[in-house]
């Protein structure tokens, strides 16, 4: 079977190719201290060897958890946010069909709503008001298990779980992915005696989506986590090469931070399949979170092509020269579909009469690589034979492993985030949070 490429030809207009080589012991270093565990937040490296440890017991159990919600659930929401949500929404959005939520409902197929991942009060007062009449259940998702957003969707929704099925249902259908020991999500599993899974310590939030944070969740919408899984693993293997020209993650990394080092600060992830957006977000918090540290790190965005070509394009084509692109690019879609013809051709568009509507798509990221490195901006691409989960895994793991690399290419600890506590602390502060008094003093006295 084929895997993932990497193709950094388009970035090699922009870059010294001697100085990418020279990129090769520096990358095998960083390989090496990853492996050892010799580095900077070496405490959080349970993510490396994840996919080959995964046991066929744990994605059995995982999968009788989720076969029990699908059975006993219309709906199932996942709560949790960053970390917690993210790779659960991407795996689910990229393998569902688009207008899921338009079809009519399956039994054993529970629609995935998620929440927990803002304070939106609207959202989670038309969220409650939907599951009303419905057969809920939740999975309670946090690894520390005390972050405001979950916590505080978690409460209404297992008061209103509890009140509409009955504390006994309740149980049934609450099942809890936190930490082991820690925090009030495992002492609220515990005491309630919740289906729990643990999250291990040594993986943090956004490189947890192959532990129970993504695979219950993405087991409950249906999707083959055996397979996803699978991918992972592959990639691993390929990942572990040492030379750097054959293994994409060492390459991904290198290339990514000679660009760096040459002003272009901000890298734009490129999808043409709309159903890889949630994708995307999941990407920017790994490396959000992993490189911008020291005041250093590129900025990482996203766009859904061609649909923000008409948005962003002109930004992208002429705005400041300081991007440079990667696309993931998906080879072949899993549904056939051609334009007609038309005999009176009033739209003018008989010139494609009969090709398939990814023929268009590709000539439109062709055009759009060709058009951008034109206008000065460096291109890479990913390109992935199929949507599926095998391809999924495998990506997951390859940016995972190239995230890695980078940040300590870039000398920062990629595997803590400690500027996230900056606002948590205003925020419990003008709360008035037990445990803040001293807080809430200096901040009041700020706002005045
Ligand atoms: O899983 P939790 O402990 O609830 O954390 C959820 C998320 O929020 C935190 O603030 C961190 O910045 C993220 O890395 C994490 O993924």
């Amino acid at each position: 079977m084929e895997n993932i490429k990497l193709d950094i030809n388009k970035s090699l207009g922009f870059i010294s190719k001697d100085k990418l080589a020279a990129y090769e012991p520096k990358v095998r270093a960083c390989m090496e201290t990853l492996e050892k565990g010799t580095g900077l937040g070496n405490d959080f490296l349970g993510w490396l060897h994840l996919p080959s440890s995964i046991t066929k017991e744990h994605l059995d159990d995982l999968k009788a958890t989720a076969q029990v919600l699908r059975e006993n659930c219309e709906v199932v929401v996942v709560a949790g946010i960053g970390g917690s949500y993210l790779g659960a929404r991407a795996v689910i959005e990229a393998m569902s069909n688009s207008f899921l939520w338009l079809q009519e409902k399956k039994a054993g197929q529970p629609t995935i709503i998620f929440a927990g991942h803002n304070i939106g009060e609207d959202y989670l007062y038309e969220l409650t008001s939907f599951l009303k009449d419905k057969k809920f259940g939740v999975i309670n998702i946090s690894k520390s298990g005390t972050t405001t957003e979950t916590a505080l969707a978690f409460r209404l929704l297992k008061k209103q779980c509890e009140d509409q099925r009955g504390k006994e249902m309740a149980r049934k259908v609450i099942v809890a992915v936190t930490d082991a020991k820690k925090g009030a999500a495992r002492v609220t599993a515990d005491k309630e005696g919740y289906k729990s899974f643990i999250i291990p310590d040594n993986v943090g939030g956004r490189f947890s989506v192959l532990t129970p944070v993504g695979l219950l969740p993405i087991a409950v919408a249906g999707i083959d986590i055996d397979q996803l899984v699978e991918g992972a693993r592959k990639m691993e293997e390929v990942c572990a090469n040492q030379n750097m020209m054959e293994n994409p993650a060492a390459l991904y990394a290198a290339t990514r931070n000679e660009l760096y080092q040459n002003g272009k600060k901000i890298e734009i992830l490129v999808n043409f399949q709309p159903k890889l957006h949630y994708f995307m977000e999941w990407w920017k918090q790994l490396y959000g979170e992993s490189e911008g540290k020291d005041h250093k790190g590129i900025y990482p965005s996203s766009v859904d092509f061609s649909t923000d070509l008409h948005s962003m394009g002109q930004w992208i084509q002429e705005g400041e020269r300081t991007i440079y692109e990667t696309v993931i690019s998906v080879e072949t879609p899993n549904h056939e579909l051609h334009v007609p013809s038309d005999e009176e051709n009033l739209d003018g568009l008989n010139f494609l009469a009969g090709k398939r509507v990814d023929e268009v798509n590709k000539m439109a990221e062709l055009g759009t690589q060709l058009a951008h490195v034109d206008g000065g901006v460096p291109n890479m691409r990913v390109s992935v034979p199929k949507l599926n989960e095998y391809y999924l895994g495998q990506l997951i793991y390859f940016f995972e492993k190239a995230c890695g690399i980078s940040g300590y290419l870039l000398e920062i600890n990629p595997f803590n985030q400690p500027g996230v506590e900056a606002y948590k602390k205003n925020m419990f502060a003008l709360l008035n949070k037990p445990g803040y008094e001293e807080e809430t003093k200096a901040i009041q006295a700020r706002l005045k």
